[in-house]
């Protein structure tokens, strides 16, 4: 029997697409599900796309990784977590030497170093690759980020080239990015700054309708307009889609939906590495914490109803305001790939995974849901000087925020004036006045630890690296805490 090139566990939305990829390139397939007694997955694939590719189906394990050429390639598209332990423990026992696994899944980057050291330890290889682009670029073209066990790279490298999006210079979005969990932390610093994007595109939407009274029509038109321009993206592209979307009685979609966010976790990492590595990510935990308050549903309608507010006016038009959510919107997005960035050039350094900022950069500007035509200069500008510790250093990035700054800061004014809620766009604000003041009021932070703790500070007129303490009652001593930053 002839063997298949490649195998697929996992026939939901994300793993049904890569195998129908995979065949569409021409790679013969094997697919496997776990079986169900209410439902025959397996059966159901080959029925609806058996004929458009060189497909095998299996509902038994061992058949199924025997139909497959040595070295076996297996890609799991199952459900991020235990799921992806369970599978792997199923396929130890039936693999060979060499054999590779693949995780296309959500999962953490510490399960994914755990999972590289595990299965290298009995003689195979792992490989945890992010994979973005929801069911369309599983199908057409997805952003792929691979990583792990770098000497199966060479055998998959081809494979995976060929599933992935294409970006306008032709090039595929998937390239190594480096030892252990390094692909599943750029694929979760994705997703980060997915969340503040969107929550960013949520905020602009809210002002429209909000203070300007613009209706849904009416917004999916600018997000149209500007989607032709600096803040052409994916996101900004469906946001139009999704506010022209009417239900068959010809009311719009979105005005049923309610404003309940979920989330399945990488938002939320983003945000705990981002705290364990020390890196400022303000924005993009703001984006985290409002899906958290969003789901407090029942809480704000108890305290909507406390603190009842004027009804908006409307007075806002078109012209200045527009240009001003525009601007806010642009510069808070920069602010945001700004923070993400930081904290991969950070966790980069601590696990030694030597990330290429410009090759991730280019590998987001197809396939995956944040793609968006910002990506190009922050490509160049790491292409230029790959270890910078912040885009807002270089000089493209600083014209832009200096040109949107007035404009920003005027919405903001509005927002707060008029009781509207835009976290996102002020938090991105407000990292930027911080990052950008060389003294910050933590000289007063320091004075009240060593004050209650002597916890000690450094001083302007000491050498860096040299703790004091203070007696600041007269009744203390010179004992002080230990000295060491957690
Ligand atoms: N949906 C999306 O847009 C994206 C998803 N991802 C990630 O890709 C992965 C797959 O996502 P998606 O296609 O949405 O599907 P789900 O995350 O819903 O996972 C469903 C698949 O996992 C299988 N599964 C669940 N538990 C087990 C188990 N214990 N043992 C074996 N198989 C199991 C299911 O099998 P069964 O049918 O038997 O239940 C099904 O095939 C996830 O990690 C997800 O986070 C990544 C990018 C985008
Ligand atoms: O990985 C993705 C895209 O890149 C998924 O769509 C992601 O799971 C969505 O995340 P969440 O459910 O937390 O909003």
């Amino acid at each position: 029997m002839e063997k298949s090139d490649i195998g697929v566990i996992g026939l939901a939305v994300m793993g049904e697409g890569l195998a129908l990829n995979l065949a569409g390139k021409g790679y013969r397939v094997s697919v496997y599900n776990r079986p169900h007694r209410e439902k025959d997955v397996v059966k159901h694939f080959m029925q609806v796309h058996g004929e458009e590719g060189r497909f095998k189906g299996f509902d038994h394990l061992a058949a199924f990784v025997q139909s497959l050429t040595s070295p076996r390639k297996i890609l799991m598209m199952v459900k991020a977590g235990s799921p992806v332990d369970e599978v792997i423990e199923q396929l130890l026992p039936l693999l060979q030497p060499g054999d590779i696994l693949m995780d296309g899944g959500n999962s953490n980057f510490e399960d994914t170093e755990r999972r590289v050291n595990y299965v290298e330890s009995q003689g195979f290889y792992f490989i945890g690759a992010g994979i973005s682009g929801g069911q369309e670029g599983a199908l057409h073209g997805a952003s792929i980020m691979p990583g792990g066990s770098e000497k199966a790279w060479p055998e998959v490298k081809e494979i995976l080239q060929s599933i992935a999006a294409k970006a306008e210079d032709g090039s595929p979005c998937c390239e190594w990015m480096g030892k252990g969990g390094a692909g599943h932390f750029v694929k979760m610093v994705h997703n980060g700054i997915e969340y503040a994007d969107m929550q960013l595109i949520s905020e602009a939407y809210f002002v429209m309708k909000h203070m300007m009274g613009t209706g849904n029509a009416g917004i999916a038109s600018w997000f149209e307009t500007w989607n032709t321009g600096k803040l052409k993206s994916y996101l900004i592209e469906i946001t139009a889609d999704i506010l022209r979307h009417k239900e068959k009685d010809g009311h719009f979609l979105l005005d049923r939906i309610l404003d309940v966010a979920g989330q399945k976790g990488t938002g939320r990492w983003s945000v705990i590495n981002a705290m364990e590595l020390g890196v400022p990510l303000n924005l993009i935990a703001t984006a985290v914490f409002q899906r958290d308050l969003s789901a407090e549903k029942e809480l704000r309608m108890r305290t909507a109803a406390k603190y009842e507010r004027d009804t908006p006016v409307f007075t806002h038009k078109p012209g200045v305001m527009i240009q001003e959510i525009h601007d806010a919107l642009y510069a808070s997005k920069i602010i945001s790939y700004a923070q993400g960035f930081a904290l991969m050039q950070q966790a980069s350094l601590y696990f030694n995974w030597q990330l290429n900022q410009a090759a991730i950069a280019r590998i987001w500007r197809a396939g995956c849901i944040i793609r968006a035509a910002l990506l190009n200069p922050i490509a160049e500008t790491f292409d230029h000087t790959p270890l910078l510790p912040n885009l807002l250093l270089a000089s493209w990035f600083k014209a832009q925020i200096i040109e949107t700054l007035p404009t920003w800061k005027s919405l903001l004014i509005k927002t707060t004036r008029e009781n509207t809620a835009v976290p996102a766009f002020s938090a991105a604000l407000n990292y930027f006045y911080s990052l950008t003041t060389a003294y910050l009021p933590a000289n007063l932070i320091q004075a009240q630890r060593d004050y209650f703790g002597a916890h000690t500070f450094e001083r302007t007129d000491a050498p860096r690296g040299e703790f004091f303490h203070e007696d600041w009652t007269g009744e203390g001593n010179d004992t002080h805490a230990g000295i060491y930053n957690a």
